[in-house]
């Protein structure tokens, strides 16, 4: 299985190499060269196996020989093994047709730990083979953040640096990633928002002499193993309801497009997906561009549910790959109209695009309003997050029973929900000295040569 970057111009690599690459040296994204397809019958035979065989059945044929089978089946064990929840990713039925993915079980509380926690296993399998020491900065909205710290914090062989938006993260969330002890762990906090965030550790990437200096690692959807580990739930939830042989619609909420785009990949590996609908907070570049074929920045604005607090959505990139013929050079050319703003996407690749997705958006008053409205009518307890997906799949219902991707736990949005329900939701008790542990942080300017020089300063490079 080799892997191509959506711009088509950096080496082909095997997905172990891929996975330690992060960025493609081309400024673009590894993908698949060719998506495996999964028989019906294959599919089928999914259904009631516990998550952690669906994983590998899932994710085995896109691995290449990166890892012995039972190699494998060892690092998915240990990957899943501090959830806190028996199925891992289970269903609740919100309505007629209409069921919850919760996505939250995990040790930090947000669908990213399904990922995190098996790309931190594999990560520590390959760097325990070179004998390699590895530095990974990633950017978070949230959510991210916490994950990555979790799935690295303590190895010697790993620093992880994690920049995030000061002031634009919930305090839990904030407090999850400065409050980790170990010295390998470095929370920075950038004066601006996500998108600055994210672009910062792209130039980091994009700096070659840095890049290799510091062994430069990634872990944000970015990473193709990111994404691979995230198409696990689309299938384990599908063929508890019925699939291959009845089709099921997702709603994902939406911020770097990596969580949809696994969904995606699903249904290129033969899922039956009727539609996959991306569910967008106030930040609402993808509804728009959907809608209109114009994607157009806009500048970020906080709101109630802050890890979609994004605008320029990594992963799009994947896709606009696939709707313009993985045809690189122009992705690379839309990348270019990007970094101006924005661009036109062509008549050829909407029609694409709104063939697999369909897209809705919820303001902050709708936030609010379908947390109160889903607490009252099934006792479910909404994160802002997960009630933005919720509301805009409530427009796209029909007869495919809809899964709506619970990204977070309220808990860690506590003032978003009391405010909104009256009941402030209690942190798991493992949790709950939180806000008693002291927090360690550095501040820092939004400039490349400031984070740069804080990353060599702290691994003494
Ligand atoms: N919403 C994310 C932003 C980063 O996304 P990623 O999937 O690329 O890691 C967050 O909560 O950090």
């Amino acid at each position: 299985m080799n892997y191509i970057s959506t711009r088509g111009a950096a080496p082909v690599l095997s997905f172990g190499e891929a996975m330690m690459t992060g960025l493609a040296r081309d400024g673009g994204l590894y993908v698949p060269e060719t998506v495996p397809v999964m028989s019906k019958a294959e599919i089928a035979a999914l259904a009631g196996l516990p998550y952690e065989e669906i994983a590998f059945r899932v994710m085995r044929p896109f691995l290449g020989d990166t890892f012995g089978d039972g190699e494998f089946r060892e690092l998915i064990a240990k990957a899943y093994s501090g959830f806190g929840h028996a199925a891992r990713a289970p269903l609740v039925q919100l309505g007629p047709n209409h069921f919850l993915l919760e996505l939250f079980h995990g040790p930090t509380l947000a669908f990213k730990d399904f990922a995190m926690q098996l790309i931190g296993q594999m990560m520590q399998a390959a760097l325990a083979k070179s004998g390699e020491r590895i530095t990974i900065v990633g950017a978070t909205s949230g959510d991210t953040g916490s994950a990555a710290i979790e799935a690295f914090r303590g190895l010697s062989n790993v620093d992880v640096f994690i920049l995030f938006p000061h002031g634009r993260v919930s305090e839990v969330q904030r407090r999850q990633m400065t409050t980790p002890v170990e010295a390998n762990v470095h929370a920075l906090a950038v004066d601006g928002d996500f998108d600055d965030c994210q672009a910062r550790v792209k130039d980091m990437f994009n700096d070659f002499a840095f890049r290799d200096g510091v062994r430069l690692a990634g872990v944000n959807s970015i990473n193709w193993a990111r994404v691979l580990a995230q198409v696990v739930y689309y299938f384990s939830s599908a063929v508890s309801l019925g699939a291959p042989e009845r089709a099921v619609s997702f709603t994902v909420p939406t911020g770097n497009f990596g969580d949809i785009f696994a969904g995606y990949i699903a249904r290129k590996m033969g899922l039956p997906i009727e539609r996959l609908v991306i569910a967008t907070n106030q930040n609402d570049i993808l509804d728009r561009a959907i809608r209109s074929g114009a994607y157009v920045t806009d500048g970020v604005k906080p709101s109630i549910s802050p890890s979609m607090d994004i605008q320029v959505s990594s992963n799009f990139e994947r896709a606009l790959f696939d709707a313009y013929g993985r045809d690189g050079a122009a992705v690379r050319a839309l990348m270019d109209e990007l970094k101006a703003g924005g661009f036109a996407i062509g008549e050829a690749a909407l029609e694409m695009l709104r063939g697999t997705f369909a897209s809705g958006r919820c303001s902050e008053e709708e936030t609010v309003a379908t947390i109160r409205q889903a607490f009252a009518t099934t006792g479910e307890v909404l994160c802002p997050h997960s009630a933005v997906g919720v509301k805009v799949a409530g427009e796209h219902l029909g007869v495919a029973p809809m899964i709506t991707l619970a990204t977070a736990h309220p808990a860690k949005f506590p003032d978003a929900v009391e405010a909104a329900m009256g009941v402030r939701p209690a942190l798991p008790v493992r949790m709950g000295d939180l806000f008693q542990r002291p927090e360690r942080v550095t501040r820092v300017k939004n400039d490349l040569a400031a984070l740069q020089a804080i990353v060599r300063e702290r691994i003494g490079h």
